[in-house]
């Protein structure tokens, strides 16, 4: 007897993905759009790319619009959809007042915004500096209700739609090396129950996916990923491996759709079980936890 698999492809480049086998409807998301923020790597990049799978068009929004341009060329390749690349800092509202104008401009409507963009590192609470700690909190936590604010002012109040937002279990449990992370994440679960609340009255539902470690990313490589595979750390969670991008692309397709038409405030956490049992300290793992560096 095979002891089954609970491992789903995700058979690709860092990119995109070479081969792609259906678990939803392809038509999920005919002729809609959808705007993903830091859509130009790692989950964001899946996102997009299972997103137009599904028939969306996305605007993919970041800082660095070389990377942006790249990508957006792959995945329209691969999806045969449109990909709109602009050049936003999820800090700066004008800027994303700017991308919003633009892709009403050229899609005329946006029925899904994804606020995946986030920065991360690992360091000790003494080692972060004041700045360090406010520059996380202010790309994680006020970038996403800025992101939120602009789109439902200039399009969801009157039409709709749906908001997703890339959270993590990080926090759920505390970890060392991560005050900065944990407290803007938590910060977002808040913000996600609390608009959608308000805005659910105009038909807004607004969602969250709490992933654990996902491989192939930045920041994957950032925490440690690589070296704690490596180290085994991995056993101690349930499903005994880290997640990949293709299955949180799924769970984000999932709440932006309508299969998830009653669900509203959810946060779906897709971690393996991680925070249920694992001993997720990364300074254990690392054998870093006296460090005094900043720089991890
Ligand atoms: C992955 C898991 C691996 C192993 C786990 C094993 C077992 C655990 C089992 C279960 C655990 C379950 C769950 C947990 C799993 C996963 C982790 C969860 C979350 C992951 C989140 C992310 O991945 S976020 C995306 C990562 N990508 C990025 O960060 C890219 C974008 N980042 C940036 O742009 C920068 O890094 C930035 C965030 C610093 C922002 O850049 P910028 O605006 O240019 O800011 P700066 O001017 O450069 O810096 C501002 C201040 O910050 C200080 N700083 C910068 N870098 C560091 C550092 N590395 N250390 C300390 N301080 C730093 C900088 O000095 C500035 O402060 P000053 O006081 O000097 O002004
Ligand atoms: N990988 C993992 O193990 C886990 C990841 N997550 C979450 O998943 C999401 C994606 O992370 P991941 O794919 O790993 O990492 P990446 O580093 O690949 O993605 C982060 C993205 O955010 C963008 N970004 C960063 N700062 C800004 C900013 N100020 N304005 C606009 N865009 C910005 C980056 O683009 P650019 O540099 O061009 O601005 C980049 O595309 C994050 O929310 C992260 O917290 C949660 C748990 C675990």
């Amino acid at each position: 007897v095979t002891r089954q698999k609970l491992l789903p492809e995700d058979v690709g480049t860092d990119d995109c993905l070479t081969s792609y086998t259906y678990i939803y409807s392809p038509d999920l998301l005919k002729d809609q759009v959808a705007f993903i923020t830091g859509g130009g790597s790692g989950i964001g990049l899946r996102i997009a790319e299972i997103f137009m799978r599904h028939g969306c068009d996305t605007v993919i929004a970041s800082r660095n619009l070389d990377k942006l341009n790249e990508a957006a060329k792959k995945l329209s390749a691969v999806s045969g959809r449109r990909c709109l690349p602009l050049c936003i800092d999820v800090r700066q509202p004008d800027s994303i007042m700017a991308a919003v104008d633009e892709t009403l401009k050229e899609f005329g409507r946006v029925d899904i915004l994804v606020n995946n963009a986030a920065g991360n590192f690992l360091c000790p609470a003494t080692a972060l500096s004041f700045n360090a700690f406010k520059t996380v909190l202010d790309i994680d936590t006020l970038g996403t209700f800025n992101t939120s604010k602009v789109v439902y002012e200039k399009w969801f109040k009157d039409h709709g739609g749906s908001v997703v937002n890339i959270s993590a279990t990080l926090g759920y449990r505390g970890q060392a090396l991560q005050v900065h992370a944990g407290s803007a994440k938590a910060a977002n679960d808040a913000m996600t129950k609390h608009l959608a609340v308000e805005w659910g009255p105009s038909g807004v539902r607004v969602n969250a996916v709490a992933p654990g470690p996902i491989s192939g990313t930045e920041g994957y490589r950032r925490l440690g990923g690589p070296r704690g595979e490596a180290a085994g750390a991995f056993q101690s969670i349930p499903l005994q491996r880290a997640g990949n991008k293709t299955e949180m692309a799924h769970c984000a397709l999932f709440l932006a759709s309508r299969a998830s038409s009653y669900t509203t405030g959810a946060i779906l956490v897709a971690d393996g079980g991680a925070w249920l049992t694992s001993a997720n300290d990364f300074s254990m793992l690392l054998g870093i936890a006296s460090s005094k560096s900043a720089k991890l």
